[in-house]
C-alpha cells in the first residue's frame, strides 16, 4: 500500500500506461477459449475451479436459512462424493456474515462479505467504512468492496485511491479484493488504469464485476486484468490475486478461464490464493460435468442440491 503525495504522480503514472489493443485483446481471448481440455486434465481442471469458486448469493431477499444452506453446499459440494473439493469461500452481504461463520465453522471455508455500498459504490466514506468494519468484526475473512466509478470517470483518481486505502486499512487482517466494476469502466485502457490504482493503493485482489451490470466477466476484461497483475509483480514484487465475477454459470466457461489464467499471468495464478471465480450458479454444473467424467451419463440438474 502506498502512500499519496498530492496525486500528480499517480495521474502521470495512470496517463503513462500504455494503452490496451482491444481488437489484439479480444483475438488472443477468443483464441484461447477454442483450446480443448479433455479426459484427465478435464478432471483436474473441475476440481481446481472449484476450489476456486466464491459461492455466491446477494440477493435482497436473501435469509439466513438460504445463506445456512449455501454454506452447507459450500462444505460439502456433493454429499455423495466426498472426493469433491471444497469451494474458497462464500460470499454474502455483510449483515448475513455471522450467520456464514457460524455455519462454516471449522470448515476452513473463510466468508467474503460485499462492503462499501455494494453494487453502486455510492455513500459518503465514513458510511462504507462503517460497512466494512461489521463485516471484519462479525467474522469475515475478505471484504469485497467496489470502487466509486463516478469518480473514477470523472477522472478523481485520488479519490478513489483515498478510499481503497481507508478500506485496506479498516480491513485489519481480512483480505481486500476490489471490483472494478468494469462493464461500467466504458474501455480496456480505463481496465488497466484502474486495475494499477487498485493494486497500488493495496488490493489483495482485483475483481471484475458486481454481477449487477451488464456485461459482467468477459474473457478480454479479464485478460487485461490478469495482464496488469503479472507486470505489477514484476514491477513492485508483490503477487495480486484476479477474481472474475457475474455471469460465470458453465464448465466450458470455467476452464476458459483457467487457460487465460496459465497463458497470461502464468501458473502461479493458478491456485485458490490468487484466482477465485465469482458465481452463484456455477457450482453444480461443474459437479454435473465432473460427476459425467466419472459415470459416462449426466445425472441432470435435479441431482444437486440449488446452489
Ligand atoms: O460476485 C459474484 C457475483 O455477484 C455473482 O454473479 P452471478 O450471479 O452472475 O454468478
Amino acid at each position: 500500500m502506498e502512500t499519496l503525495n498530492g496525486g500528480a504522480e499517480l495521474r502521470a503514472f495512470l496517463r503513462g500506461l500504455p494503452g490496451v489493443d482491444r481488437v489484439g485483446a479480444e483475438e488472443r481471448a477468443a483464441r484461447l477459449a477454442t483450446r480443448s481440455i479433455k479426459t484427465t486434465a478435464k478432471a483436474a481442471a473441475i476440481d481446481l475451479a472449484i476450489s476456486m469458486v466464491d459461492l455466491t448469493t446477494l440477493e435482497g431477499a436473501d435469509t439466513p436459512g438460504k445463506v445456512r444452506a449455501l454454506c452447507a453446499k459450500a462444505a460439502r459440494p456433493d454429499p455423495g462424493d466426498p472426493g469433491v473439493p471444497r469451494v474458497a469461500a462464500v460470499c454474502v452481504y455483510s449483515d448475513l456474515v455471522d450467520v456464514a461463520v457460524r455455519a462454516l465453522a471449522g470448515t476452513g471455508i473463510g466468508v467474503a462479505s460485499v462492503a462499501t455500498a455494494f453494487p453502486s459504490g455510492r455513500a459518503p466514506l465514513e458510511a462504507k467504512l462503517v460497512d466494512v468494519r461489521a463485516a471484519v468484526s462479525a467474522g469475515a475473512a475478505e471484504i469485497d468492496m467496489v470502487i466509486d466509478r463516478g469518480a473514477f470517470l470523472a477522472g478523481d483518481v485520488e479519490k478513489v485511491f483515498d478510499e481503497i486505502t481507508a478500506v485496506k486499512e479498516a480491513c485489519g487482517a481480512a483480505h481486500l479484493k476490489v471490483i472494478l466494476e468494469t462493464g461500467e469502466l466504458v474501455t480496456l485502457d480505463n481496465v488497466r488504469r484502474a486495475s494499477w490504482l487498485a493494486m497500488r493503493a493495496g488490493a489483495d485482489f482485483i475483481k471484475t464485476s458486481t454481477g449487477k451490470v451488464s456485461p459482467a466477466a468477459t474473457l478480454p476484461v479479464t485478460l487485461v486484468m490478469l495482464e496488469a497483475v503479472r507486470d505489477y509483480r514484476a514491477a513492485a514484487g508483490r503477487q495480486v490475486g484476479v477474481k472474475p465475477a457475474g455471469g460465470i454459470r458453465t464448465t466450458k466457461d470455467a476452464i476458459r478461464y483457467l487457460v487465460l489464467v496459465n497463458e497470461t499471468a502464468g501458473p502461479d495464478w493458478l491456485a485458490p490464493e490468487f484466482f477465485r471465480l465469482g458465481a452463484s450458479s456455477l457450482l453444480n454444473d461443474l459437479l454435473m460435468q465432473r460427476r459425467k467424467l466419472e459415470t459416462g451419463v449426466y445425472s441432470g440438474p435435479d441431482y444437486f442440491t440449488v446452489d
